[in-house]
């Protein structure tokens, strides 16, 4: 069946998650406006700069409905600085910036410091069967608190003793601290595919 699939397109990340998602078979449609958000069967909300988003988010009014569509539980996949919109918690947020909320986790704004700020790993991710996913960090968030009802997809080791939480899963939420759009392996993006195309399903009926 087929699917539409928005990406928030204020700033930042946009054009290669449209290509990712076409490639995965779902319509995709750039999304900046409410009329245009009220069409989609879920949505990514791309890396950029996430206090920017949030502005941008506040000076359109999208934030509103927006929070409304994850409140009903439209699918989305946040990447980067759109895992962070997804947060309820920020560390290290720019003075006044807010999120979407929807995720029970906490996490920590640039959270691989100044000297890893930008990195490429393969790691393995929870739900993704086949090979190692490449997973490329660019000033990316890092989890530093997950609530009972997250389920953890992926960790890397450090940057602090330990393993660290890079993607997280909980309900019809996905978000990836790295940017699954660059790697040109689509498998992420078909997880999200294929949760829109299940809400779809949901929304049109068995005769849709
Ligand atoms: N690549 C990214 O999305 C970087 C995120 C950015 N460091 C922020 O805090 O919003």
């Amino acid at each position: 069946m087929t699917c539409r699939v928005g990406v928030l397109a204020l700033q930042g990340d946009v054009a290669e998650h449209l290509a990712a998602l076409r490639r995965c078979g779902a319509e995709a449609v750039t999304v900046r406006r409410e009329a245009e958000l009220a069409t989609v069967d879920a949505l990514v909300l791309p890396g950029g700069e996430s206090s920017a988003m949030d502005r941008l988010l506040r000076a359109t009014g999208l934030d509103v409905p927006l929070r409304g569509r994850l409140r009903d539980g439209m699918p989305a996949l946040g990447s980067c600085a759109g895992m962070i919109l997804l947060a309820d918690r920020v560390e290290g947020a720019a003075p006044g910036q807010r999120t979407l909320g929807g995720l029970d986790v906490t996490v920590r704004r640039n959270g691989f410091g100044r000297q890893v700020d930008s990195f490429e790993t393969d790691l393995v991710m929870a739900g993704l069967p086949g090979p190692a996913l490449h997973a490329v960090f660019i000033r990316a968030p890092r989890v530093v608190q997950a609530g009972p009802g997250v389920q953890v997809l992926a960790t890397v080791a450090g940057p602090v003793a330990g393993d660290t939480i890079v993607a997280v899963r909980q309900g019809a939420l996905l978000a990836t601290a790295f940017h699954p759009e660059v790697s040109g392996d689509d498998r992420v993006h078909r997880v999200l595919v294929d949760l829109a195309r299940g809400a779809r399903s949901q929304r049109e009926g068995p005769q849709g």
